[in-house]
């Protein structure tokens, strides 16, 4: 069993509901007598030194709470050699045993940066919303930003239903179409534009299906349209997705950009539960002395994920998702004569 006394903790990256869980989590299982130091904003405050202690009573009431009590942010400086080695000696000036760092793949970049310089152990918590590191089913704060996405997602199909509009929504990923695609099943959108369904080296085609879909489904229902895109996906945005569509004359379209809500808001349960679990089994994975890890989570089990092997970015939409998709609500753009 390692003797550890001292562990230094930040949230890095996009903020994602649940990271106080993780932290609670992690300072409430750690033995009371280990001192645990909050780095704040990131990276910046191990490069600034800025820090606070976390006692276990500053934590006990956060499990609820969005955002991150310790702060994020993204550090340039991080990315420097001479930002790694201001990092490095806080560390070592302030006697830390092993860092926990929560963010996503940028951030534990920079905690495989820091291994190179310092012997403390080093654990990384899938922090993101964006559900897009490999060798975890889940990221702490995917199920909260997609319950929030759904939310917003059904009002808007509300109102495009009284006018039976198109309606275009962007939602965040990023990179990565998880948020997009999740959201778009749960909500019931008649088409769902992701990485891996999307031929964005041929939007005239794409489009002409699109308008395509829309005319069968005003001939077959006349109802409302819900688009629901994966940020960075389309060349120009979702607005000129918008105004290639608005080309058409009997479509009507409207475009909406998700943002930042889906990064707010109280974590919702599986998301308390999952940052409790990972939380949890990170300390344990201190206290048997490993380190360059994710805690991440298989089959609703946690598991040690090598950090390099969690940041590949191989982890896609999976195909079953976009067949289920596919054959509940595509209309098979071949069978519909051209307009
Ligand atoms: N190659 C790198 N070397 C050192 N540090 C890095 C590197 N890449 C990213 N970082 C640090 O990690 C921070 C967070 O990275 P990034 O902005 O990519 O977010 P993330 O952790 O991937 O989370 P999210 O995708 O949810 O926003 C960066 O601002 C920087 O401080
Ligand atoms: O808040 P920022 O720095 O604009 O970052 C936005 C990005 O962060 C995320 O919310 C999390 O990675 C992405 O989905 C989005 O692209």
């Amino acid at each position: 069993m390692k003797n550890i006394q001292r562990v230094g903790m930040l949230t890095s990256g996009g903020d994602a509901p649940g990271m106080n869980a993780a932290i609670r989590a992690i300072v409430l299982a750690l033995d009371s007598s280990v001192e645990v130091i909050g780095y704040k904003h990131g990276y910046n405050g191990l490069i600034n030194s800025e820090s606070i202690r976390l006692t276990q009573s500053d934590v006990d009431n956060i499990i609820h709470l969005g955002g991150t009590i310790i702060k994020s942010a993204r550090c340039k400086e991080m990315r420097t050699s001479a930002g790694i080695k201001q990092a490095v000696s806080t560390l070592i000036k302030d006697k830390v045993d092993a860092l926990v760092v929560i963010g996503g793949d940028g951030s534990f970049n920079g905690l495989l940066a820091i291994q190179e310089h310092w012997a403390g152990q080093v654990i990384g918590l899938p922090g993101t919303i964006d559900n897009d590191l490999d060798g975890t089913d889940n990221t702490i704060g995917f199920s909260s930003a997609i319950n929030t996405a759904i939310q917003a997602v059904d009002k808007i199909r509300d109102t495009a239903d009284a006018f039976d509009r198109v309606f275009i929504i962007e939602l965040m990923g990023r990179h990565s179409g998880h948020i997009a695609f999740h959201v778009g099943l749960a909500s019931g959108a008649e088409a769902i534009l992701s990485f891996e369904n999307t031929d964005t080296e041929h939007p005239e085609q794409v489009i002409d299906s699109l308008a395509k879909q829309v005319k069968q489904y005003q001939n077959s229902c006349n109802n409302s349209f819900l688009i629901c895109v994966a940020e960075n996906l389309w060349p120009g945005g979702v607005t000129q997705l918008r105004d290639q569509l608005n080309r058409y004359d009997f479509i009507d379209a409207s475009a909406c950009i998700l943002g930042h809500i889906q990064r707010g808001g109280a974590p919702s349960a599986n998301d308390r539960i999952l940052a409790t679990k990972l939380g949890v089994a990170a300390v344990e994975a201190l206290k048997g002395g490993m380190s360059g890890f994710m805690i991440g989570e298989r089959y609703a089990k946690p598991i040690l994920v090598p950090l390099l092997d969690a940041i590949k970015h191989t982890k896609m939409v999976p195909d079953h998702l976009i067949q289920a998709h596919k054959n509940i609500k595509a209309i098979n753009p071949t069978k519909i004569d051209n307009l």
